[in-house]
Formats: structure tokens, C-alpha cells, sequence
């Protein structure tokens, strides 16, 4: 990604980004990757939290060298910026997570690898050459499953794993529920292919009619429903592994899952959670030795009605006192965005549905004019706010605006 690159002129801004990708995906998948659990108000909130915050730009500074880069898994990103890790990119384009990965090569960013990618952790890492990449986990109820992923990513040279920890069980998402989402032929929920050999899994990895996933939609009975306690003995998900049926694991719990994970990660990998929102969860990330965070709301598709990332960042960030990093991500769509997040207190932001609107739009390139644009407005961004160092950046370059007008500094 070099600074010369000429315009797309067809598309300037994430904004237009994000209308040429709606025509070009199905409306299956338009509808999956873009909407919000429930009403999809924390969907909204995420982005309208960023406008309720005005830069204050300081002049006369000599602005001609900006040094955008900052330290990430004990070495350094160009971009205080890297990829969110979103389920099933080949839905998007054929190339998918693959593309992904080149252009974020091609760009020194770092690529969040979905557990549920429709692309093997082994050839993201192949495509992804010397570049960083982080593998994003749901800890299945069934161990051995996420056991042998975390030693694959091992191998193939992962930084870190992150976990999620907003997904105790599926938000609710109507549109996904409307249209009986199902993953089209011929593409596979790739790094569990060979986890599953039995018939009945077949179907499922194959890409056909998923009726263990509408089963599970429409509240037929399965072992792994967390519900009122009738006396039964638990029995982890049998069977496929599917989104709907093994990615929500309701026994997830700090004290046992979280140590138990960072002896099966380490000293390799470093350990993250990803969908913190509260102080007091950040304290116990802390407490249970892991390396960094993420305040995520999983971009509104989990929790609705949860408050909006940049709002949960100010108390995330009081209570580490920077014991540990603290990354963001929801609803950054500008550069301006990101240093909006960075002032308030974030060390990083990921992105999600941007960059899958670019991967739909015209594939690695796509993914690349997207990150473009945003390292682009990021960089121009600092110089014209007076900044020349990422760790320059810090609340006295905000102010905030109230609903009736009243500016208020920090
Ligand atoms: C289509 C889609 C699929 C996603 N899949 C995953 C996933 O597999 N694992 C995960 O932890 N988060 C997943 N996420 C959440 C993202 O990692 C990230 O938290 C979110 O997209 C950030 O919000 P943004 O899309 O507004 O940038 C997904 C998000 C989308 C939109
Ligand atoms: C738990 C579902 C897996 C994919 C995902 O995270 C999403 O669609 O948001």
C-alpha cells in the first residue's frame, strides 16, 4: 500500500464503500452481515457514539513527518488499525478470507481470523506471508475441538487468540431467522472440516440445508440451550458444528475456561477477550492474566440495547490504568473515527463490516482501497489536529457536544 495510490474515483469514502457493496452481495448475505441484533439500536449507537465528540485542533506544530505506527504483539503496526475477525468471508467473494489476508499483507495490517472462516487458519497464514494475524476463538463446550485449532494456529504462526466472550448465547437476529440463513455450496466452515465426519455432519459442512441450524432457530430441543434448570445433566452440542449450535457456549466462565486457555496458548500466543463493555469485567481480564481486551458489543449483533462501544471505552480504560491493552471496535467508518477512539483512551481499533463491504465490492482490492481510505483520512486526520505520534493523541483533543449544543471539555 504505498501513499501514490491513485482514487478509486468511483468510490472516495467508506460511506460510498458500503453502497456499491449492497449491490453487489445477495440479499442473504447483505442482510447477515449488515444488520444489528433485535431493533438494531446499539448497531446505530455504535456509529452515532462517535458524533457526540468534536476534535480540537491545535496549530503552527510543524505536522510535515506523522508517524501513524504503534506497538501490537511485541512489535510494530504501521496502523493503530487491524482487521475484525467476521464469520464466513467467501460469502462476500470467492477469494474471501484469503484476499483478505493479501491485502492486509500487502498493507502491514494485522487480519482477525474468524474460528467460523470459510478459508483454513493455514492458508490465511500462507497468504498472510510474515504479516501479523490473530485467531479469534469460541471455546466450544467440546474442548478437544478447540484444543487442536489452538494448536494449529500454533503452528501457523498465530500471535494471539482471541476470545470471545460475548456469545454465551446467538443474539437475536431477525433477518438471519427470515431468511433461514444457511451457508451456500460449495463453501465449507473450513478449520472444522475434518472435526466432522459423520454423516449427519456432512450435510452441514457441505453447505446444504442446515436443518440442525433451523432446528435451533426455532427452539427445537438441544443439549446445549442454557435454560430453566429441570434437573438434567448438561450434554455439550453433538453432532455438525454449525454457528447457531456451537459458537454460544453458556458455561463459559472466567475462573476455569480462562486459566485453562492461557495454558493451552502460551508461551506462543498471547490470550485477549473480545466483547468486554463493563469496568468491572476489564478488572477481571486483568486479574486473570490476560494480555489485552477488546470493548466489543460484537457490532450490535449480540446483546441490543447494550450501550455503544465508545460510550463503555471511558470505564474500560479507567479501571486497567493501562495495566494491559485496551482495543475497540463498532461503527468506525472514518479515520476521524479512529482517532476519536484512540483520544478516548484506546490503544487500537479493528473494523468489521467495512472491510467486508470492500472484500464484496471488488474483492483484495476492495479490502485494500478500504483500509486505504482509512489509513488515508487516519494520517490526515493527525496532521490536521496538530499530532505527529499515535501516543500524542489523548483527551485534550476532544471535546464533547450534548444534544442541546453545550461543549464540554474532557
Ligand atoms: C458478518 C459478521 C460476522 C462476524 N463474525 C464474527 C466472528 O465470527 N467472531 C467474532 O468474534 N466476531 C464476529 N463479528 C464481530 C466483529 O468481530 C466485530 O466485533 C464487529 O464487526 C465490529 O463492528 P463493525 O462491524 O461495526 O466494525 C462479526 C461481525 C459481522 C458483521
Ligand atoms: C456466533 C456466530 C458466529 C458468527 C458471528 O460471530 C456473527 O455472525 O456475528
Amino acid at each position: 500500500m504505498t501513499a501514490q495510490q491513485p482514487h478509486d474515483l468511483n468510490c472516495l469514502t467508506v460511506a460510498e464503500l458500503e453502497k456499491h457493496a449492497e449491490q453487489c452481495m445477495d440479499k442473504q448475505t447483505r442482510d447477515y452481515y449488515n444488520e444489528g441484533a433485535d431493533s438494531g439500536s446499539t448497531l446505530l449507537e455504535n456509529s452515532q457514539a462517535y458524533s457526540k465528540y468534536r476534535i480540537r485542533p491545535r496549530v503552527l506544530r510543524d505536522i510535515s513527518l506523522i508517524d501513524t505506527s504503534c506497538p501490537l504483539f511485541g512489535a510494530r503496526s504501521p496502523l493503530p488499525m487491524g482487521v475484525a475477525p467476521t464469520a464466513m468471508q467467501c460469502l462476500a467473494h470467492p477469494d474471501g478470507e484469503a484476499a483478505t489476508a493479501r491485502a492486509c499483507r500487502e498493507a502491514g495490517v494485522v487480519i482477525g481470523l474468524s474460528s467460523f472462516a470459510t478459508t483454513t487458519l493455514e492458508d490465511v497464514a500462507a497468504a498472510s506471508g510474515s504479516n501479523p494475524r490473530v485467531l479469534q476463538l469460541y471455546l466450544f463446550e467440546e474442548r478437544e475441538h478447540s484444543r487442536r485449532l489452538i494448536q494449529r494456529a500454533k503452528a501457523a504462526g498465530y500471535k494471539a487468540v482471541f476470545l470471545t466472550v460475548d456469545t454465551p448465547m446467538l443474539g437475536r437476529r431477525n433477518l438471519e431467522i427470515r431468511n433461514q440463513f444457511k451457508l451456500p455450496k460449495p463453501y465449507k466452515i473450513a478449520n472444522f472440516a475434518e472435526d466432522s465426519d459423520s454423516p449427519a455432519s456432512k450435510t452441514v459442512m457441505d453447505g446444504a440445508a442446515s436443518d440442525t441450524d433451523a432446528d435451533k432457530r426455532e427452539g427445537k430441543k438441544s443439549t446445549s440451550a442454557p435454560g430453566v434448570h429441570d434437573g438434567e445433566k448438561r450434554t455439550p452440542p453433538a453432532g455438525p458444528i454449525s454457528f447457531h449450535t456451537h459458537a454460544p457456549n453458556p458455561t463459559l466462565c472466567w475462573d476455569r475456561d480462562i486459566d485453562w486457555l492461557r495454558k493451552e496458548c502460551k508461551p506462543e500466543m498471547e490470550v485477549w477477550v473480545k466483547g468486554i463493555a463493563t469496568g468491572e469485567d476489564a478488572l477481571l481480564a486483568v486479574y486473570h492474566g490476560v494480555d489485552g481486551i477488546v470493548v466489543s458489543n460484537h457490532g450490535g449483533r449480540q446483546l441490543n440495547g447494550a450501550l455503544a462501544t465508545l460510550d463503555a471505552l471511558p470505564e474500560v480504560v479507567d479501571a486497567v490504568q493501562g495495566k494491559i491493552p485496551v482495543h475497540i471496535d463498532g461503527g468506525i467508518r472514518h479515520g476521524t473515527e479512529i482517532f476519536k477512539a484512540l483520544a478516548l483512551g484506546a490503544d487500537f481499533v479493528w473494523i468489521g463490516r467495512p472491510v467486508l463491504w470492500g472484500l464484496s465490492y471488488k474483492g483484495q482490492e476492495g479490502v485494500a482501497l478500504c483500509l486505504r481510505l482509512l489509513r488515508d483520512e487516519f494520517t490526515l486526520c493527525m496532521g490536521l489536529a496538530g499530532t505527529v505520534k499515535v501516543p500524542e493523541i489523548s483527551k485534550d483533543y476532544l471535546v464533547k457536544v450534548d444534544k442541546s449544543g453545550f461543549v464540554s471539555r474532557l
